[in-house]
């Protein structure tokens, strides 16, 4: 369920409180349009804080961290900043020993609070700070670009690349608290935002029929990034993602393993390409189409609902076809999926929209067919 708190002083200003559920490690994720000022009182208010570490990138940075510094400052918080290069490639060895050793500089202790400003890039890679620095952080995750809004800022999954596998060194570490201002969205380039609802999709299909369905009656306004529906659909999929996390927080009994809908297929293109060519979400679209394909090919999902998946992605501006790899790279590249067990590749596949299982027996002549071109009409 999610709630509505109002501000005290400014009764215009709705915001919406989805709580995440973890015992020990609960935290609010809070929603709204133009929040970022307030992101200090929302802090203090339920955590003891005197000095913060804000990590953002280039792009994101010259936007937002003036207003979040104030917002920090106001409440009497010391600040601390690092602006690093935007873009995948950040995600790295080379940038997380960067922001160790800024941490020393900045003097940071173990009431030090992480603050991670910007897309999922910075959301990764600030939250392994945090993870790791001085065993262990608290972290606060001020998600920019929608992808962030509505899947890597809650949930814990922290860490950077390796140049041959994606996400391959990292941790779960929640944060303590979501700070979601949707007006920032409006900065966010379109390419960037349409990559972003690539996980929106992604929700719709492996846990909620209805809110596919939405998506489906409500492409107008999303293109129009109308403040309403944006705020609807981040809202939902942080409550998804949130249920799924509250019922398998470290992917121990599988569950959790659903929110990887796609993603086997993507991380390979991602990487063979160098994390340079093809945005997150974008990889993922790809991927959820060759999982549903091949879903279909095993009569496990209906041919009308693949198409309407595939639809419902064009629809809203994202690629569906494989980039020009080599099925063998690309299978080879998939065998070091963090799912693989005792060296058997298992991945997530539809049933039907709103429903998805994971699969262990899967040949790797399914994989290569479903990497093929998709025949023209
Ligand atoms: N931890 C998780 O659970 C999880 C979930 C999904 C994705 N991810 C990771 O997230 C990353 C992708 O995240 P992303 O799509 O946000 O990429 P990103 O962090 O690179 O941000 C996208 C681009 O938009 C810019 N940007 C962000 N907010 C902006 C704003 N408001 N205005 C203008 N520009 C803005 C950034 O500078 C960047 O250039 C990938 O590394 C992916 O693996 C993690
Ligand atoms: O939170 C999760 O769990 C996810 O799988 C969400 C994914 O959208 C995300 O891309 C995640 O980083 C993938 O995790 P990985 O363990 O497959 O690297
Ligand atoms: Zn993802």
């Amino acid at each position: 369920m999610s709630e509505n708190v109002q501000f005290a002083q400014q009764p215009a200003m709705t915001v919406t409180r989805i709580d995440v559920n973890l015992g020990p490690r609960s935290y609010p994720i809070f929603v709204g349009d133009q929040i970022l000022p307030k992101a200090g009182e929302l802090i203090t208010s339920s955590m003891d804080v005197t000095h913060a570490v804000v990590i953002t990138d280039s792009n994101v940075g010259p936007l937002y961290l003036e207003t979040c510094q104030q917002a920090l400052e106001n409440e009497g918080i010391r600040v601390s900043s690092v602006t690093l290069p935007a873009g995948e490639t950040t995600k790295s060895l080379r940038y997380a020993e960067e922001l160790w050793n800024a941490m020393v500089d900045f003097r940071a202790d173990r009431k030090t609070v992480v603050v991670a400003l910007g897309g999922g890039v910075i959301g990764d890679l600030a939250g392994f700070i945090a993870a790791t620095y001085a065993r262990g952080l608290r972290l606060i995750q001020i998600p920019t670009s929608l992808l962030a809004q509505v899947d890597s800022s809650v949930g814990g999954k922290v860490g950077i690349n390796l140049e041959k596998a994606k996400n391959m060194v990292g941790a779960f570490h929640q944060p303590s608290l979501v700070v979601i201002d949707v007006g920032t969205l409006r900065s966010l380039p379109p390419r960037e935002y349409i990559s972003g609802l690539a996980e929106v999709v992604k929700y719709g299909v492996i846990l909620d029929a209805q809110f596919f369905q939405f998506l489906e009656e409500n492409v107008t306004g999303i293109r129009n990034l109308d403040a309403q529906t944006l705020t609807t659909i981040i809202a939902r999929c942080c409550r998804l993602k949130a249920d799924v996390v509250e019922a398998d927080e470290r992917e121990e009994t599988g569950y959790r393993a659903i929110l990887n809908y796609g993603h086997t297929f993507a991380h390979a293109f991602e990487t063979l390409t160098g994390y340079t060519s093809l945005l997150h979400g974008e990889a993922v679209a790809i991927g959820m189409t060759c999982a549903a394909r091949l879903a279909a090919s095993r009569n496990m999902f209906s041919r009308e609902e693949c198409e309407r998946q595939t639809n419902l992605l064009k629809t809203l501006g994202l690629p569906t076809e494989a980039p020009p790899l080599s099925p063998n790279d690309v299978l080879a590249c998939m065998q070091r999926d963090k799912k693989v067990q005792h060296g058997r590749l298992r991945l997530i596949l539809p049933k039907r929209l709103g429903e998805v299982a994971l699969v262990a027996d899967v040949d790797p002549s399914e994989i290569t067919a479903v990497l093929a071109p998709l025949p023209k009409n």
